[in-house]
């Protein structure tokens, strides 16, 4: 049984004040459960005062991007190194927000994974289609050459650490859920290319995310398919009474 996985992807959103009082009123309030982990990604001024704050909480803390060398002249960049430093234990890679504002690649995406495993990082890598791929039937091709290029040079024992979110890029903030069957096939699709790359114990093992519109109202039916184990979630992990609800329901799904 693989443990579920819910983790809020703040964006851009939030002044330290707000994150602080987010966490204050969810502390305390969390399940108390080892089926589910739960993670918190604020933007990156916000990391060392959430992670203090959350301490000795069943909330992690993880960032949204990163660079994938250790220190640099590379201005307004944050490294690896500095988020282990804070304690962080997650980031999120290749998010189609970075990939489509950030000129993210496949390769970048490559070199911050091979990153993350080298700091003791998690990484949640992010893969989806376009509305223009999905309608030209191009969706498996899309997100399977993402899982493919991401783990390039990733082994085994590493890829069972990751998390791979599937964010269909035409449900991210739009309020179109992608149905729970659609987003399932896909997920069994990337389970599939996992297997493929790697073997059927990597692929059994590793955890797979469905992000895209997530909310209280529709997460137990995306936890009840049999290949998605947790959710990204922007807007509605923006809301402490959202999170808690979210986190609730995949404790007792
Ligand atoms: O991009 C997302 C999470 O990374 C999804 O955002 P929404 O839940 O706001 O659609």
């Amino acid at each position: 049984m693989r443990k579920r996985i819910i983790a809020g992807n703040w964006k851009m959103y939030k002044k330290m004040g707000e994150a602080k009082a987010f966490i204050a009123e969810v502390k305390g309030r969390l399940p108390i459960t080892a089926k589910v982990e739960m993670v918190i990604c604020p933007p990156s001024p916000y990391l060392s005062e959430l992670v203090n704050e959350s301490e000795g909480t069943s909330l992690k803390i993880g960032a949204q991007t990163m660079h994938d060398v250790e220190e640099g002249a590379f201005t307004g960049e944050v490294s690896p190194s500095m988020l282990a430093d804070m304690n962080v234990e997650y980031v999120i890679l290749g998010h189609s927000e970075r990939r489509q504002y950030f000129n993210e690649t496949d390769e970048s995406v490559n070199k911050k994974v091979h990153a993350a495993f080298a700091h003791q990082l998690t990484p949640i890598v992010c893969v989806g289609e376009s509305l223009e791929e999905r309608e030209e039937g191009k969706t498996v091709e899309r997100v399977s050459s993402q899982v493919e290029k991401a783990f390039n040079g990733i082994s085994a024992d590493q890829a069972k650490a990751a998390i791979i979110a599937y964010e269909p890029i035409w449900a991210i903030g739009t309020g179109k859920t992608a149905t729970s069957e659609d987003a399932n096939e896909v997920c069994k699709e990337i389970r599939q290319e996992i297997s493929k790359l790697y073997d059927e114990s990597t692929a059994a093992a590793v955890r797979i995310q469905y992000g895209g519109s997530v909310k209280p109202e529709n997460i137990a039916e995306l936890l009840s398919m049999e290949h998605i184990d947790g959710a990204l979630v922007g807007g509605a992990s923006l809301v402490a009474d959202s999170f808690l609800k979210l986190v609730e329901l995949a404790a007792n799904e």
